[in-house]
C-alpha cells in the first residue's frame, strides 16, 4: 500500500526546521511527532528515515535537487523518502517527479567525485583524508553514511546471552552474538523492544558493541572503587555495575543534572545497587577531592565531537564547526587532568571518545602522558588480551564502522605508578599516614 501524499508535506515541514541546525535532529523530530499524534507508526517510520537519508546524503541530494519543478525542500524530501521506502511506495507524485526520482536513485554513488561521495563538509573530509589516506577515508565515509545495526547488551545480573537469544526468538526476533563484546547481541532488522519483558525487566539494554567494549576494557572487578567520570545517562555505568557484580562502589559523575536524571529509571530496571550518581559542577569540583588517590579505576568517556556516531546522528557532521574541535581538545585535556587525581597508585584511568579525529584522541592521550610522568600507557593489545577480546590493536583502541561494524570509538588506558607517601599527600589523599 502506498504512503499517503500528506507525509510529503510533513517531511518537508520538519526537514525545513531540522536543516536550520539549531537543535539535534532527533530532538526536533520527537517534538514534531509529539505535536502530530495522528501520524501512524508506518508514516512516522518513513518520515524519520526520509529525514535521516537527507542528512546522510545532503551534499549529493542538494546537488540533485537544485533544478526541477516544485520547491527545493519538496525535492529534497522526495529524494529522502524515495531512498527510504522506494519511489513506488510514495503516493501523490507527478509523472515528472517519478521519472526524476528513478533516474537519480540509479546513479552509482561510488563513481561520484570523492568530496560529493563523502557527503561531508569539506573541512571534515580533508581531515579524514589527512588521517587515513583517500581510499580509507572514502570507505569510512561510506560506512558512516550507512544506518547502524541494532546492538543490545545483556545484563549479566539478570540473564545469560544464550537465555536472551532464546527468549528473543520466541518474539520472534533473531539476534546473533557480537564478535567482540562478550555480552553483546546484534539484532536483525529493528524491532520495537520497549514492550518486551526482557527490556522491562532490565535484562537487555540498547548499546553499540563498541561502547560495550569500552566499558569492558576498564577491567572493573568485584569490590573495587570505580568512577565513571562522564556518566551521562549511564550507558557505560550500567555495564560497569554489572561487571562489578553489583559489589564495591561505582560513582557516576556528570555535570548535567538532566542526563543523570535519565540514568535513574535505567538503574532501577538494572537491579544495581552499587551505583552512586553525583552531580559535579566541573572537573575540579571539591566533591572529587575527597576521593583523590583512592579510586581503582576511572573511566573518562569524554564529551567529544561525536563524529564516530554519524551512522545514528548524521546531522552532527553539518552542525559541528571545525573550530569547535580544538576547543573540545582543550576541554578533554582539562577533564582528563581533573579525573586523573582520583586514581590510586597502581590504579587505571581510561580515556575514551566516540570520535575518530586524532585531535580528540591520540593528541589528548599524548598530551596527558607528557604532563603526567606518574602515569604510563598500558598498550591496548595487552588490555584486550587481559579481557580475552580478540581485536588487533596497537597502543590505543580504535574501533571504526568500516572495519568493525561499530560506531567510531577511541580509548587509551593509563596506569598510575605506585605512589610514595609524598605523592599521595600532593594528590590530596588525607589518609596518607595510614
Ligand atoms: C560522551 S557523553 C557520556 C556518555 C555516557 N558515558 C554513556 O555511556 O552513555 C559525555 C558526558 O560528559 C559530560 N560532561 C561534560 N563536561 C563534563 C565535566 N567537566 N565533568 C564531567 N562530565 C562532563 C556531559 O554532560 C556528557 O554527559
Amino acid at each position: 500500500m502506498r504512503l499517503p501524499p500528506a507525509i510529503l508535506a510533513n517531511t518537508e515541514e520538519v526537514l525545513r526546521e531540522i536543516l536550520r541546525f539549531t537543535a539535534p535532529a532527533d530532538t526536533t523530530l520527537s517534538r514534531y511527532f509529539k505535536d502530530h499524534p495522528r501520524l501512524g507508526g508506518r508514516e512516522r517510520g518513513a518520515i524519520a528515515e526520509g529525514i535521516y537519508n537527507v542528512l546522510r546524503n545532503r551534499a549529493f541530494f542538494t546537488d540533485q535537487a537544485e533544478a526541477g519543478a516544485g520547491g527545493a525542500m519538496r525535492r529534497l524530501s522526495l529524494l529522502g523518502l524515495a531512498d527510504a521506502v522506494g519511489v513506488d511506495s510514495l503516493g501523490g507524485l507527478t509523472e515528472e517527479e517519478t521519472e526524476w526520482l528513478h533516474r537519480v536513485l540509479l546513479i552509482d554513488r561510488k563513481l561520484m567525485h570523492k568530496s560529493m561521495r563523502s557527503n561531508m563538509p569539506k573541512w571534515l573530509f580533508e581531515k579524514l583524508v589527512a588521517q587515513f589516506g583517500e581510499d580509507e577515508a572514502l570507505a569510512l565515509a561510506d560506512a558512516l553514511n550507512t544506518p547502524a545495526p541494532l546492538d543490545l547488551r545483556v545484563n549479566s545480573m539478570k540473564a545469560s546471552r544464550e537465555d536472551v537469544i532464546a527468549e528473543l526468538a520466541q518474539a520472534p526476533i533473531a539476534a546473533d552474538p557480537t564478535p567482540y563484546a562478550p555480552l553483546g547481541l546484534r539484532v536483525h532488522r529493528k524491532p520495537q523492544l520497549q514492550n518486551l519483558p526482557l527490556f522491562k525487566s532490565g535484562a537487555i539494554e540498547v548499546q553499540d558493541e563498541g561502547s560495550q567494549v569500552l566499558a569492558q576494557i576498564l577491567g572493573a572487578k568485584r569490590g573495587e572503587m570505580v568512577v565513571d567520570f562522564c556518566a551521562g545517562a549511564g550507558g557505560k555505568t550500567l555495564a560497569l555495575g554489572a561487571l562489578m557484580r553489583n559489589t564495591g562502589r561505582l560513582y557516576a559523575f556528570d555535570v548535567s543534572e538532566k542526563r543523570l536524571a535519565k540514568l535513574k529509571p535505567r538503574l532501577a530496571r538494572s537491579g544495581l545497587s552499587n551505583v552512586h550518581p553525583v552531580q559535579i559542577a566541573h572537573e575540579r569540583d571539591a566533591k572529587i577531592k575527597r576521593l583523590a588517590g583512592k579510586i581503582d579505576r576511572v573511566l573518562v568517556d569524554a564529551p567529544c565531537s561525536g563524529m564516530g556516531t554519524l551512522r545514528r546522528n548524521p546531522d552532527v557532521k553539518w552542525r559541528q564547526q571545525e573550530g569547535a574541535i580544538a576547543e573540545m581538545h582543550d576541554k578533554q585535556v582539562a577533564i582528563l587532568d581533573g579525573a586523573a587525581r582520583l586514581v590510586k597508585g597502581g590504579g587505571r584511568l581510561v580515556y575514551a571518545t566516540c570520535s575518530f579525529l586524532n585531535e580528540e584522541n591520540d593528541e589528548v592521550a599524548a598530551q596527558f602522558l607528557a604532563n603526567h610522568p606518574d602515569f604510563e600507557l598500558v598498550p591496548m593489545s595487552k588490555v584486550l588480551a587481559e579481557q580475552k577480546i580478540e581485536l588487533e590493536m596497537g597502543d590505543y583502541l580504535k574501533m571504526l564502522p568500516h572495519k568493525h561494524q561499530t560506531d567510531g570509538f577511541f580509548a587509551a588506558v593509563f596506569e598510575r605508578k605506585p605512589m610514595v607517601k609524598k605523592a599521595r599527600e600532593e594528590a590530596g589523599d588525607t589518609d596518607a599516614d595510614e
